[in-house]
């Protein structure tokens, strides 16, 4: 699964650096960041040049002529992405943990964004190649879980989240060092858009649960999946090399697709793949989320929290938009339209969201 990175982190700057480390009205009310994540690079171009592959992901440099609308999925994941950092990652927060997967480089956008006063005595521990990349791009300093063992918090992608925060993870072959780093968080935050919000495990992500097996084994491992119930289980290939993909730890992937009475109690499932020998780690990440957001095609955000509550923070209250306050007096047509399904809106402060 291919994982794109914001342009404004591999590309070179499309706006000319300043210090300035706040958002600026942009496009349509969107913040536009000229401090940080404009310095990440050199040379700004006199005349902006960016291929059109690279624009598809991040529009904040591009002056409103140049920049192509970003794609509702995009919005949706750097909505979600935006919002759980604004919330979860603080200044007193000195040991990060950075996930894997295409809503991650938005975390990481938005964290360079805060500043580099805010990030200089920050260390980020990456969860693959991938995140190591994006940390190394985005001017932070990199770590590693075995010299910080203890991590403030952890903000990452899913493959998808049932209605208890249990996730499937692994669609990129990181779950291994994911739970880890999840494992080590004093908070565990998963970003997503609306497509990974689901009620049962395998209802949206049909490719199966991602196995982590040590190479030697993963015939027997195998030959174990196709007996308890998942026979279309089966090594993941690689899509550009000849054989098997390896994972950035070496091992080999197997995805194991199982029915849905098996994937609606995903812990039972978890404990009994974990008892394969030559499996290193499972796909399956339960009861391990303190929260997770959702970005919605609307502009809204849904946060679910692992005590069950629920909140959809309409458009107004999300980092796109201006402040709630100047909007207080309008009448929401979300507050109506929401009330009674179980949704807060707007419910909590920030600061309550440790
Ligand atoms: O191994 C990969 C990770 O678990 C990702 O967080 C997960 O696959 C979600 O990735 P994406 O956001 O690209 O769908």
């Amino acid at each position: 699964m291919p994982f794109p990175v914001p342009v404004s982190l591999l590309s070179p700057s499309l706006s000319s650096p300043t210090t300035d480390t706040q958002p600026t009205p942009g496009l349509a009310g969107r913040p536009v960041f000229t401090g940080e994540t404009a310095n990440l690079l050199p040379n700004p171009p006199t005349k902006l040049k960016v291929p059109e592959s690279k624009l598809k992901h991040d529009t904040t440099k591009l002056t409103t002529d140049e920049a192509p609308k970003l794609s509702t999925i995009e919005a949706s994941k750097r909505l979600a992405a935006w919002t759980a950092v604004d919330r979860h990652v603080r200044s007193e927060h000195k040991v990060i943990g950075i996930g894997s997967g295409s809503t991650v480089p938005y975390v990481v956008e938005r964290i360079v964004a805060q500043g580099r006063e805010a990030n200089r005595d920050r260390v980020f521990i990456p969860t693959g190649f991938q995140s190591k990349e994006l940390i190394v791009k985005g001017n932070l300093l990199l770590g590693d879980v075995d010299q910080y063992p203890r991590i403030d918090v952890t903000v990452d992608g899913a493959d998808e989240v049932d209605g208890d925060l249990n996730c499937i993870k692994g669609g990129g072959a990181c779950h291994l060092r994911e739970k880890v780093l999840a494992e080590a968080a004093d908070t565990f935050i998963v970003v997503a858009d609306y497509r990974k919000n689901s009620g049962v495990l395998g209802s949206t992500y049909k490719a199966g649960v991602p196995i982590e097996v040590a190479p030697f084994a993963y015939a027997k491992v195998l030959q174990n999946l196709h007996a308890i119930g998942s026979p279309d289980a089966s090594l993941r290939m690689a899509q550009k090399k000849a054989g098997p993909v390896v994972s950035d730890n070496g091992n080999f992937i197997i995805d194991a697709p199982f029915p849905e009475e098996d994937m609606a109690d995903p812990y039972t499932l978890l404990t009994k793949l974990k008892m394969f020998t030559g499996v290193v780690e499972v796909g399956l990440f339960c009861h391990m989320a303190k929260a997770a957001y959702f970005g919605n095609q609307d502009g809204s955000v849904s946060v679910r929290w692992l005590d069950g509550r629920k909140e959809l923070l309409d458009s107004r209250a999300t980092p796109m938009l201006p402040a709630r306050n100047s909007l207080d007096e309008e009448k929401d047509p979300l507050d109506e339209a929401t009330k009674g399904n179980g949704f807060g809106v707007n419910g909590l402060e920030p600061e309550n969201h440790a």
